[in-house]
């Protein structure tokens, strides 16, 4: 469905370079789950918009994103806004905020189906009114406005939008974060749903929570500082953990499945790195615990770990991928 390669994003700023995003290689599958994890700021927003929208600062430095066959960075404004809704789709980190306020839900919606070739108006609104159904919100919901409705009334109305047009692959970009654990059950349910129903082959879900993704994903990418520390199916990256990263990570959770509850909580070590100026070698080795000689010097590279499990530490050694 997507596979990205050696991708590098940066943002042009007066002093420098931001990696952001810095020769990241990942793909998603048809019909998976695919969670994006790490701390604020590691760079999962910018990788996950710049495969949708490459607005200056943000500055394609090198590497593809094929997406069904064509290079998604190499695709030109106009082709962009064809496949958006359409074959890839985004709900946005502040979801409950994204929709024109200007406009009532059944002309937003109009608007966007218009733009993609569709003139039957009355057949976009039974899809919506299917649609308000499927994520349980009363038909009535069409005539009204965004700030009519509560945040997490909101919050599915943009996920109608976002999925109306059937996009084969579904970004939701920290959408839980804000809500509380009910209403976060409710919102991984709908997107299950849209699994089930076809309506979305593949879903990226980006997030800093990884008890989330247990509960979500099939697999899971972690990173740190711009880079893959660790790459798996999701029942090993939570149950055995390679990278010391992903370790900490999962120690620092609250919430946890019974093995991670018997132990005591720890934050990870020092504060994120400058992605302006990052260290040489591994870019975790100025907080990690397990750091050794070459940490400093080397890159470590991703190296098999398991089965479809890839991680990337000095002390795992290995060839490479
Ligand atoms: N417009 C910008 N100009 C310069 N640097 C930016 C810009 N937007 C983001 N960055 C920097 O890029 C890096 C990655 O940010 P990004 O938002 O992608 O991380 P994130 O993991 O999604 O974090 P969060 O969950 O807090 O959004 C950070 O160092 C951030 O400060």
């Amino acid at each position: 469905m997507l596979t990205v390669e050696n991708l590098r994003i940066y943002y042009a700023t007066p002093v420098g370079h931001v990696k952001a995003v810095d020769g990241v290689s990942f793909d998603v599958r048809e019909g998976e789950v695919f969670g994006i994890a790490g701390e604020s700021g590691c760079g999962k927003s910018t990788l996950v918009h710049s495969l949708i929208l490459r607005k200056r600062p943000m500055v394609h430095m090198g590497g593809r994103a094929l997406f069904k066959g064509r290079d998604l960075m190499g695709l030109s404004e106009g082709e962009a806004r064809r496949i958006r809704y359409t074959e890839l789709s985004i709900i946005p980190q502040y979801a409950m905020n994204a929709l024109n306020p200007t406009k009532k839900i059944r002309d937003i919606v109009w608007d966007l189906a218009r733009e993609h070739g569709y003139s039957d108006r009355e057949e976009v609104e039974r899809l919506l009114r299917e649609r308000l159904a499927m994520v349980k919100l009363s038909p009535s919901v069409a005539g009204m406005y965004p700030v009519e409705l509560s945040g997490g009334m909101r919050q599915r109305a943009t996920m109608v939008v976002s999925t109306l047009l059937n996009p084969d692959l579904l970004i939701a970009d920290e959408i839980t974060s804000a809500l509380d654990v009910t209403t976060q059950r409710v919102v991984i349910e709908l997107l299950h749903h849209f699994m089930e129903e076809g309506i979305v082959k593949s879903i990226i879900f980006v997030t800093h929570d990884l008890a989330i993704l247990d509960k979500i994903a099939d697999r899971i990418m972690v990173m740190y500082a711009g880079k893959v520390v660790e790459i798996g199916p999701t029942e090993e990256i939570i149950n055995n953990p390679v990278h010391p990263y992903t370790r900490l990570l999962l120690n620092s959770l609250p919430r946890m499945g019974v093995q991670y509850r018997k132990q005591k909580l720890k934050g990870i070590p020092g504060y994120p790195i400058s992605l302006l100026n990052p260290p040489k070698g591994c870019r975790f080795h100025t907080r990690c615990p397990r750091a050794i000689e070459k940490c400093p010097d080397e890159e470590p590279p991703l190296v098999r770990v398991g089965k479809d499990h890839y991680a990337a530490c000095h002390l795992l050694g290995g060839e490479g991928q």
